[in-house]
């Protein structure tokens, strides 16, 4: 409750628009914040992907994905971090677009290493227990999920369209996870409590058509704060 009121307070006082691109892995999110980035006023966060594959010369993604259950923690600590360095960044604009967050963070790719038997159980609640700590006592602000919903064999289509050598080893059983535990959460509600409207947005089509359902809910995801 308190968490809730402390976002109401920094949302009426400084009326700024956090919106949070959200989907499973190729889905789409960086299209979209790219189309965005063409908008003045609007500032656009993409996920600090290229720091989780180069950690002072370590690439704790890559070391992840090769050994889940030795690295998951290690990858999901530091992008806890960065996430969470994402959300504190004084807002300069009234708008502003990142990709996923915190939440989706742990909400879906912990909880998937997690419910997978990759994570183990103790570093599970440790990772739990930090980010607890953080919501409880840091304001994280989301006015907006905007969800690019997909099916998993498009993204696995375009997870191989886009190459990343990490993702090679990604099977569609991967996808399929992640889908679920974002359905489960943003549509049907069944897992986690969600800080924010959720938006959703169809998002197997091709770019010509997903350019212009961006165009069409333009209104929507610039003006959901005040
Ligand atoms: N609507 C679309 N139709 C076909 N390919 C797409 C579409 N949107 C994105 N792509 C391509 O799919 C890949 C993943 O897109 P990207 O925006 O990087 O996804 P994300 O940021 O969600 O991981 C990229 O190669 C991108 O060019
Ligand atoms: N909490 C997270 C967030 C992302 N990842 C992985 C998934 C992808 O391989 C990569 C970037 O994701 P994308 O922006 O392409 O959807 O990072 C993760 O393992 N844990």
């Amino acid at each position: 409750e308190k968490q809730i009121d402390k976002n109401k307070k920094l949302k009426s006082e400084e009326c700024h628009d956090l919106c949070c691109i959200s989907g499973n892995i190729a889905s789409g999110k960086t299209t979209c914040l790219e189309y965005f980035s063409k908008t003045s006023d609007i500032e656009v966060l993409t996920e600090p992907v290229s720091k989780w594959r180069n950690v002072q010369g370590c690439n704790p993604l890559g070391l992840m994905y090769q050994d889940p259950s030795r690295w998951g923690l290690t990858l999901q600590t530091y992008v806890q971090l960065t996430m969470l360095d994402r959300h504190v960044l004084p807002m300069s604009t009234p708008v502003r677009m990142m990709e996923r967050s915190i939440y989706s963070a742990k909400y879906i790719f912990a909880e998937n290493l997690y419910k997978s038997g990759k994570m183990p159980e103790v570093d599970f609640a440790v990772l739990s227990e930090w980010f607890e700590w953080i919501i409880k006592n840091i304001a994280i602000p989301v006015d907006l999920i905007v969800y690019l919903q997909t099916s998993p064999q498009t993204c696995y289509e375009r997870l191989k369209q886009r190459c990343r050598d990490e993702e090679k080893v990604i099977p569609l059983e991967y996808l399929e996870s992640i889908h679920n535990l974002y359905e489960d959460w943003l549509i049907h509600h069944k897992s986690f409590e969600v800080p924010a409207p959720v938006l959703v947005i169809p998002a197997d089509h091709d770019l010509k058509k997903m350019l212009h359902q961006y165009e069409e809910n333009r209104e929507k995801i610039l003006m959901a704060h005040c």
